[in-house]
């Protein structure tokens, strides 16, 4: 049976539109106008203190600013919930992979405590054994420790890490990890600029490409 690591936003929960509502609630507060959603998904995936470094730089604040915006951002993050959205068939997809057996873990750069609030809004924080946040080690991906991490402490069998980021591609390159890329999420280059090994654009095809990555990484039978 095979280790599965998921990343979270853009991957199992379509989460910008909250995002981007704390965000805007921070740049109301310094009378500038809010992000659009195009702009929040850009600016998701490396991590809350580099999504506030890019919507300081985007209405012009300065440096100086980080360290408050950050603590502001933080402090509306937690609750987030209310407009994000679980991708479709992702729930019952893991609750298949959990039941053939595979034993599944979490890997996100968003900050520990609203994941956990986000998986438990959502029912999803029993799937997973073990789940790392953006604040959970010193580095986040695309270092790949946050990664190694997640996979060291499930049971050992085969990896593969599904995720929907150009961070998360260079993440599982660097663990040497197959990668399986979610489409439908923040990812800002091509699909082909993206090392993959496999791609799917909605869940109910999840369980099958996971059987058929196994299969292929099976050493040759008798
Ligand atoms: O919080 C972020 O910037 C990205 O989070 P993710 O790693 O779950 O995509
Ligand atoms: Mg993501």
């Amino acid at each position: 049976m095979a280790r599965i690591v998921f990343d979270l936003d853009g991957t199992l929960i379509d989460s910008a539109p909250d995002i981007r509502a704390v965000a805007n609630a921070v740049l109301a507060d310094e009378n500038l106008p809010p992000l659009t959603i195009a702009e929040t998904r850009d600016f998701i995936g490396d991590g809350t203190p580099v999504f506030v470094q890019r919507m300081r730089a985007a209405r012009g604040l300065p440096e100086a600013d980080q360290d408050r915006l950050l603590s502001a951002f933080m402090a509306r993050y937690d609750g987030a919930v209310a407009l994000s959205r679980v991708y479709p068939g992702a729930t019952e997809a893991l609750t298949s992979l959990r039941a053939a057996g595979h034993s599944l873990g979490l890997c996100t750069n968003k900050p520990l405590a609203p994941t956990r609030r986000v998986l438990d809004h959502f029912g999803l924080a029993t799937f997973f054994a073990t789940v790392w946040g953006g604040d959970s080690l010193t580095v986040r991906k695309p270092d790949p420790a946050p990664l190694h991490a997640a996979f060291a402490a499930l049971p050992d069998g085969p990896r593969l890490y599904v995720g929907d980021s150009d961070v998360d591609a260079e993440s599982a390159e660097r663990a040497q990890v197959p990668f399986l890329l979610h489409t439908e999420g923040y990812r800002k280059g091509d699909i082909a600029t993206l090392r993959h090994r496999a791609a799917f654009g909605h869940f109910a095809d999840l369980p099958a490409l996971v059987t058929r990555c196994v299969a292929e990484d099976a050493p040759p039978g008798p």
